[in-house]
């Protein structure tokens, strides 16, 4: 059978990276996906910004939607404080179980969890079956069409408290701009845009950082 993009990147992941080191992993990727296959990694320019916005929240409890490989979820727990969890939301098993060995490999699995499923289904199962209180940092790089709904969920569940930050990738490509209207109009959030590029492309795009106000 022939193998996956997925697996093919797991593959030179685990023949160029360095085991245990987290960053390698992450450059390992870029340097696949930027000049062998175009993947939907979350990618270097804007990995920049998220690692910004993270290390400024200094998170506690982070949600991330959408694993895919798991290249967003090494890059956060890399900057995660010793006792800090990820909890990230994969509805595709294939990817889930290529995310899961990327993630072993790199080293951070004592600090990411991957709950596989819709996340209209495991977003309601994550205070009383995940342990979660209420996150500090939500990564949504999903479907753009679960944005608004998916941020609507955690509200109804309690999962969002005074200053937690919600950072939302492919603003512009592929777009959310049901999101956009939702989150800039909602008084309960305060947004900032952060312009960029698509992963490993000249094309724009651009990351939403939305701060919930309580
Ligand atoms: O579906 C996506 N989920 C999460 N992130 C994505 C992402 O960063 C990029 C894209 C994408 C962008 C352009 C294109 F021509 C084809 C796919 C999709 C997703
Ligand atoms: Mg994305």
């Amino acid at each position: 059978m022939d193998q996956s993009k997925e697996q093919r990147i797991l593959n030179f992941v685990l023949q160029n990276a360095v085991r245990g080191d987290p960053q390698s992993v992450v450059d390992t990727i870029d340097k696949y996906c930027s000049q062998k296959e175009w993947a939907m990694n979350v990618g270097d320019e804007k990995g920049l910004i998220l690692d910004k916005i993270l290390e400024e929240a200094k998170p506690s409890t982070s949600l991330e939607l959408g694993t895919y490989c798991g290249y967003s979820a090494v890059r956060m727990a890399r900057l995660l404080k010793p006792s800090a969890r990820l909890l990230t939301i994969e509805f595709n098993p294939k990817f889930a179980a290529i995310a899961k060995q990327i993630i072993e490999f790199a080293g951070v699995q004592e600090k990411v969890k991957i709950l596989e499923g819709p996340s209209e289904e495991i977003i309601p199962q994550l205070k009383k079956k995940h342990e979660v209180d209420t996150l500090d940092f939500v990564f949504l790089d999903h479907w753009k069409e679960r944005y608004t709904p998916d941020t609507i969920l955690l509200q109804e569940c309690g999962l969002l408290r005074k200053g937690t930050v919600i950072l939302a990738d492919n603003i512009i490509c592929p777009g959310a701009p049901e999101f956009i209207n939702y989150i800039r109009n909602n008084s309960h959030f305060v947004c900032t845009n952060y312009p960029s590029h698509l992963e490993y492309m000249k094309v724009k795009d651009a990351m939403e950082k939305a701060v919930f106000l309580g």
